[in-house]
């Protein structure tokens, strides 16, 4: 079987098609690099090993930056994937499409065993990345929100658009300015903070967290105040909330949050606020919703909401995350849920992810207008739940 193009996956375009394997240039690397790129294509792992003691270049790619695990989830063939894999490309590179190999699997070979097979490797690899730089005293700079996506160890064909320093430090989003905009809350480098498309989501986790008759609750993060009005229809007993951006807290005054039934804002970052939570609580319902943060963010407050001696969460507590890890890329999502769900198994909590359909239409080029860049674009949305284990 020749090697020509592995049909794109359907879900997005690619500007230009790939132009054939053979229009690359002679040579005996190139030579190797479109053996390789073929072989993989083909799913011949025979052929793969052979050409990759040979000296085949694993990091080689077409012009359009699909490299030999691209074609290789293409072929669905779990063999060759793993021979690629195991000779030191990265389970996360992407094309100059921006797709993973997981979709090349998904939508060209249609396997959901070489998919599943591409995650549980990116998650071993990332328990094993995280071992080293929590190791080496490195904090994860996996990003969590709205703005942002997993790192890509490495990038083979164009530079991330969601590399830490085009990512939004905290502090600088807190001290740059913010504007309401109808459905939207955007910064001021037009990334979505908050977007109205989220509510029915928004919707979803105030109902998980709210469990209990006029439940104490706890809010990080108010945005556009859609979560805090759905918990004000579960009529708290008290509902907390924590915000930081003073253009929020004036939004919330303005709106005469201060004034609503049981509701205490605290103004400021999370992280200077914890004696008062910890003072106001146990909660029966904790969300946590930031901007601008990373997943070693999360990670802290999950071990300060999950601490036994600060009892911030009530022994039937219900807590809840917007989980926008890696949200415009299913196979990045997927590896970062079963990460996060590792790391709170380790805290002794029970993490379920319950399966929300996000509808399309509500995600659609319209409502990305104007917007940096989309950050969820999968249909399915996967809300955790989170509880002691016992
Ligand atoms: C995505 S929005 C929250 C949206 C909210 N869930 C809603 O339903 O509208 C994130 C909010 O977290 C706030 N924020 C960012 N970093 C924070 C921090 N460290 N502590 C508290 N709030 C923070 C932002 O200013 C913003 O208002």
């Amino acid at each position: 079987m020749s090697c020509t193009n592995p049909t794109t996956p359907e879900h997005k375009e690619t500007e230009t098609p790939a132009p054939p394997l053979d229009s690359l240039e002679p040579g005996l690397e190139e030579l190797l690099s479109s053996k390789l790129l073929n072989a993989s294509f083909d799913g011949n792992s025979q052929l793969v090993s052979q050409l990759l003691k040979q000296g085949a270049d694993v990091f080689c790619g077409d012009e359009t930056g699909r490299t030999p695990l691209h074609f290789a989830a293409a072929s669905g063939d779990i063999q060759t994937m793993k021979l690629i894999l195991d000779a030191g490309l990265p389970w996360n590179v992407l094309d100059q499409g921006s797709y993973t190999a997981g979709d090349y699997a998904l939508q060209t070979a249609k396997s959901t065993s070489a998919y599943n097979y591409l995650v549980d490797f990116g998650y071993q690899t990332e328990l094993v990345f995280k071992t080293t730089a929590d190791n080496t005293n490195n904090s994860s700079r996996i990003p969590i929100s709205n703005t942002t996506q997993p790192l890509p160890t490495t990038q083979i064909s164009k530079p991330s658009q969601d590399s830490p320093s085009n990512s939004i430090p905290n502090e600088d989003y807190l001290n740059s300015s913010i504007t309401y905009q109808g459905d939207r809350l955007i910064d001021s480098l037009n990334n979505g903070v908050m977007m109205e498309w989220e509510e029915p989501i928004m919707e979803h986790h105030a109902k998980a967290i709210s469990h209990k008759p006029s439940p104490k609750v706890l809010n990080i993060g108010f945005g556009m105040g859609i979560i805090d009005s759905k918990l004000q229809n579960f009529n708290p007993s008290l509902h907390v909330i924590v915000e930081a951006h003073p253009d929020v807290y004036k939004y919330m005054l303005d709106n005469k949050w201060h004034q609503k039934p049981n509701v205490k804002i605290l103004f400021g970052r999370w992280q200077d606020c914890i004696q008062q939570i910890i003072d106001l609580g146990p909660f029966d319902g904790i969300f946590f919703d930031t901007f601008g943060e990373f997943y070693a963010d999360l990670l802290h407050f999950h071990k300060v909401i999950f601490s036994k001696s600060y009892h911030i969460l009530a022994s039937d507590g219900v807590y809840s995350f917007f989980n926008g890890l890696g949200g415009d890329s299913l196979l990045f999502h997927d590896v970062y849920c079963k990460v996060a769900k590792y790391d709170l198994t380790h805290l002794n909590v029970n993490t379920v992810y319950a399966p929300i359909t996000v509808d399309l239409d509500s995600i659609n080029e319209k409502t990305w207008e104007n917007i940096r860049r989309p950050y969820w674009m999968l249909q399915q949305y996967n809300l955790p739940i989170c509880t002691w284990s016992s």
